[in-house]
């Protein structure tokens, strides 16, 4: 069996602006990881013998198991996956598969053994139904309680908003790559194998949302914490449809980036958590629409290019100036400002652009967190911002944890809204290989 985790992502700093590359993210990967978990299957019907299988599944999940057959394409158009009759389809993991399998069938020249493939989700990628103020688990039938039977469809799961398809898709890819292809053609702890991971999960993840978006989420399941400069969208459009000819090729060069056409930049060095201190997310259980609120900025930076340049820059270099303070573990006052200045101009590109980036209700909940518990050092609505959640650096203590549970607890009886602190926190190691054991009973 091979065994790959990726971790969930915090945008800290930085939503919006990362769409453009004249500007960085500051993200944080965190403790809530995916795991694919990927063994050989034997081909035991003739059918098989023609097109090979894999089976997937997401046992934490109602009818969540999806069977493909593959087959290599003419012309070098890569392989082709099919999906049998069953569950409804599942976009990321067909399109990762596709992805993955193709670029394997190019480098290998034997045929790809079919598998099976076990999708595990920590608690935290979904809030429970009910419970504690942490996401502790129901045990599945075999007794495993580190991952949580959710009793639902995938579909009608609350998602908390910590990236689940890019660390799926990540962990997907990086554990057919180990699982198919010997160490010298890849491996996942060299910074060479850990390029080609991110190229093709970059590449998987944009076409399986059918939008290039900025790509820190899948950056964040490679590589962990780092600030992270995108790549230019127009890298992708050479690739073609799925399957046409010469398909297999272009995605391979397109991994190897033998030609260095990969502009992405990723900084890890100087990105920190500072000592005592842990980065903890708060769910609030109420969505918000990230497509339309994306839409509405960048049209609002298309009517005011002047104004909002001038934004966008002065809000840069107070993102930056906050990474920079976390990174030298400055002390509590430093930060506090740090965090109130990066907020005021969230505050500002909201009003501007009529989105709401930092809702009332979150700011008033950010302040009475700040000023109401000792131990937050300070906080931010994370990514695009909304309703979703909020991000907070917390002094890393039993006692400050139970007071902000007891003062979430007490909020949300108040306000008739339902907080809750996860129980993940931030991390700074990305994508990595698994040992069998953490899996008994999978
Ligand atoms: N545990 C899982 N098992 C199988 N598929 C999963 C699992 N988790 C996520 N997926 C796939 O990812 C999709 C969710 O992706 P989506 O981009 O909507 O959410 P997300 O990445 O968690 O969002 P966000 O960026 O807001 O955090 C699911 O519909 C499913 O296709
Ligand atoms: C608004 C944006 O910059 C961040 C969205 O982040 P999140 O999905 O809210 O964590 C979009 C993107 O970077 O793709």
């Amino acid at each position: 069996m091979t065994a790959v985790s990726a971790p969930g992502k915090v945008l800290l700093a930085g939503g919006y602006l990362v769409l453009d590359r004249a500007y960085t993210g500051l993200v944080f990967g965190l403790s809530a990881r995916i795991h694919v978990l990927v063994r050989d299957r034997d081909a035991s019907s003739s059918a098989e013998s023609q097109r090979p299988e894999v089976v997937v599944q997401s046992p934490q999940f109602r009818d969540a198991s999806w069977t493909y057959s593959y087959q290599l394409k003419t012309e070098k158009g890569g392989v082709d996956v099919i999906q049998l009759p069953g569950a409804s389809r599942n976009p990321f993991v067909e399109t990762a598969l596709g992805y993955a399998l193709t670029y394997i069938s190019s480098v290998l020249l034997s045929p790809i053994n079919p598998t099976s493939v076990t999708i595990l989700a920590d608690n935290d990628y979904y809030s429970q139904p009910s419970g504690s103020s942490t996401n502790s688990g129901n045990s599945n039938a075999n007794g495993n309680t580190h991952f949580t039977d959710f009793g639902v469809r995938l579909q009608d799961a609350h998602k908390t908003g910590l990236g689940s398809s890019a660390a799926l898709v990540t962990a997907l890819t990086g554990a057919f790559l180990t699982h198919h292809l010997p160490p010298s053609a890849f491996s996942l702890s060299t910074a060479h194998g850990r390029a080609r991971l991110h190229n093709l999960a970059q590449a998987a993840h944009c076409a399986a949302q059918g939008k290039v978006g900025s790509g820190f989420d899948v950056a964040a399941a490679v590589y962990g914490t780092c600030v992270y400069r995108r790549f230019s969208p127009s890298l992708l459009s050479s690739l073609g449809e799925t399957g046409s000819p010469g398909f297999a090729s272009r995605v391979r060069k397109l991994v190897d980036d033998e030609d260095s056409i990969w502009d992405t930049q990723v900084t890890k060095e100087g990105v920190a958590i500072p000592p005592g201190t842990a980065l903890v997310m708060c769910d609030v259980d109420c969505g918000s629409q990230t497509v339309s609120m994306v839409k509405s900025v960048l049209a609002w930076r298309t009517s005011e290019p002047e104004g909002s340049k001038a934004l966008w820059d002065s809000l840069q270099v107070s993102n930056e100036v906050l990474g920079r303070m976390l990174a030298e573990g400055r002390r509590q006052e430093d930060l506090e400002k740090a965090f109130a200045d990066v907020r005021k101009k969230i505050r500002e590109m909201g009003d501007r652009s009529g989105v709401p980036i930092e809702p009332v209700e979150q700011t008033k909940l950010l302040d009475a967190l700040t000023k109401g518990v000792s131990g937050v050092v300070g906080g931010v609505v994370p990514g695009a911002g909304g309703y979703d959640a909020v991000a907070l650096l917390v002094k890393d203590d039993k006692e400050t944890l139970e007071e902000l549970n007891s003062f979430l607890a007490k909020w949300s009886m108040e306000k008739k809204e339902n907080l809750k602190l996860l129980g993940a926190k931030g991390e700074l190691e990305g994508a990595r290989q698994e040992p069998e054991e953490i899996y008994s009973g999978f």
